[in-house]
């Protein structure tokens, strides 16, 4: 894996710094975007001042099944640090639907296998058409399967989204859903719903952020424990009145019946976990495939044959049992330069750690090379991030502006969360606040990198803040009769900003003006390029050129 020295680019004086605004896209539109709503004066400096250009983020542009699809954090770093497009899970489980060729896996045979024996099959996972962690259409087609291979006994545990889809649409998929499991349920097929809960309160943490949200799922679907409802139907309509909280925040529930919960999982049953994106599959999958497990008390672990629909963590092969191969991210910006010697920083805080790192690398947890790189988290609050929109990016500027002192480090990368995780609350004033915060910290950023003769890349992954109101069909923002707008919580379909700082007058190379739909996977090849190496053949083309 060794890298050609460029004869075309020599490498930069200092560092090369990759600052990716999670969540920060570039609109069209002034109306509910955040990012211009905010005071952002360094930020609106170095995009006036210095060569900048829009990249895709979305879409197939990403490795999405279509255009339609917004573009996400999964999808996003993995294009940034793999210089190259991948058919990621959604569009690879789609496939394999289509093809049968995950009916003819093992894993599926196997789960199959273990329901006609006797036990109950639980599909487990968010429930929506998202097409960020999971959709819908899988899970159907995946219960069809089932019955048409005999399984007697079905149980859904559905994860309320309102975070990928409209921040209240729960039951335009759950009462469609119920109708259709009327149509399907026959004498020998029981299926039915069996407990759930908003996304954001159960199951889905990430990067160990809280396992206190994994617990709950855990007593709410295995245990059945949690407050009783007739309906999922019900227990959404109840929750709504009593609390006034968005989907992803409905507290848990569980379908029982005469007080009996409908659908515990106990010895002898198999679980499908349907979700195929990893970040929020692995700890629910830590809890169902660890004999030894502590990071809480989970009670007699019921003997389960356990599925995830994708291999969740290639370093650590979890969970050892999947549906579909995740795509084979090879060669990554990150392992070509542990590999050729150049030292590496990455930092986040909890929230996104795993983004830098973990997707960033093709979705492998480990290092590299543990002398050449240093990864940093600073540990995220636990709290809405609404009421504290800066999080933790002064911290993380903190440790990074440290890193770039210490000299230790060529090339440095960073995730920013704000304008993504308070983007996702649908809070526009929180959202504003983010940006703020964030161009405070640009500010200390920048001259720091310049100082040290370094570049820096300011980008994005994919937008958020830059649409905080719900859009209709042909692209305007949604009024009701009084002219209040509906928050948006979900991404955006929005490029993101590709700016090139640098502190030198005359830069020997230039931004290409040829390319005719630049994305995220032509940033790795730029790095490549900056630090004086030319990229590898099949990596996509770098964003600038010789001056
Ligand atoms: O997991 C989440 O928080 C959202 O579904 C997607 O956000 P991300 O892709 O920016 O992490
Ligand atoms: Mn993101
Ligand atoms: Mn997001």
């Amino acid at each position: 894996m060794k890298l050609a020295k460029s004869s075309r680019f020599s490498p930069t004086s200092g560092p090369v710094v990759t600052i990716v605004l999670d969540g920060v896209g570039i609109s069209p539109r002034e109306d509910g975007d955040a990012v211009k709503a905010a005071r952002t004066p360094m930020l609106d400096k170095l995009m006036a001042n210095f060569p900048m250009t829009k990249l895709l983020a979305h879409g197939k542009a990403v490795g999405m099944p279509s255009d339609e699809d917004m573009g996400n954090s999964e999808v996003g770093h993995n294009a940034i640090g793999a210089g190259r497009v991948f058919a990621q899970g959604a569009k690879l489980v789609a496939e394999s639907i289509a093809s049968g060729h995950l009916w003819q896996g093992h894993a599926w045979q196997e789960v199959v296998a273990a329901a006609k024996q006797g036990g109950t099959l639980h599909f487990l996972g968010l429930f929506s058409d998202g097409n960020v962690h999971s959709h819908i259409d899988h899970l159907k087609a995946m219960i069809e399967r089932a019955k048409q291979e005999g399984v007697g006994k079905v149980r859904l545990h559905i994860l309320l989204d309102g975070r990928d889809v409209g921040e209240t649409s729960a039951l335009d998929y759950v009462d469609p859903f119920e109708a259709y499991l009327d149509g399907l349920r026959s004498a020998d097929f029981d299926v039915a719903v069996a407990s759930g809960g908003g996304r954001m309160k159960i199951t889905m943490d990430r990067y160990e952020a809280d396992w206190s949200m994994v617990q709950r799922g855990w007593d709410i679907h295995v245990k059945g424990e949690g407050r009783q409802f007739a309906s999922a139907h019900e227990a959404i309509e109840t929750y709504r009145n009593e609390l006034g909280v968005i989907d992803q925040d409905l507290p848990g529930f569980v379908i029982a019946k005469d007080g009996q919960p409908l659908g515990k999982i106990v010895d002898g049953d198999a679980v499908v976990f349907y979700n195929f994106r990893g970040d929020r599959a692995i700890e629910i999958s830590r809890a169902f495939t660890e004999e030894t497990f502590c990071p809480f008390h989970r009670g007699a672990l019921p003997k389960v044959t356990y599925a995830g629909m994708m291999q969740y963590d290639g370093d650590t092969k979890l969970p050892p049992r999947f549906l579909v191969e995740p795509p084979a991210i090879d060669r990554t910006m990150g392992e070509y330069l542990a590999k050729n010697g150049v030292s590496q920083y990455a930092i986040s805080e909890t929230q996104k750690y795993g983004h830098v790192t973990y997707f960033w690398n093709g979705n492998r947890s480990g290092k590299f090379d543990d002398a050449l790189e240093t990864y940093v988290e600073i540990p995220s609050d636990v709290v809405p991030f609404e009421q504290r929109p800066w999080m933790k990016c002064a911290e993380i500027t903190d440790a990074l502006i440290a890193a770039i002192r210490s000299g230790q480090y060529k090339y440095l990368r960073v995730n920013y969360a704000n304008g993504d995780m308070v983007g996702h609350t649908g809070n526009f004033e929180a959202a504003v606040t983010a940006m703020q915060g964030l161009d405070l910290q640009l500010a200390r950023l920048i001259p720091v990198i310049l100082e040290a003769g370094g570049v820096a890349l300011i980008t994005a992954d994919h937008g958020n803040a830059d649409e905080m109101y719900e859009l209709d069909k042909k692209g305007n923002v949604t009024r009701d009769a009084e002219g209040r707008t509906k928050a948006k919580t979900s991404h955006t379909l929005n490029p993101v900003p590709f700016v090139l700082v640098s502190g030198e007058a005359d830069p020997a190379y230039k931004l290409r003006d040829d390319l005719a739909a630049p994305g995220l996977s032509n940033i790795a090849a730029t790095v490549l390029n900056l630090l004086g190496y030319e990229a590898p053949q099949d990596y996509d083309p770098s964003l600038i050129v010789p001056a």
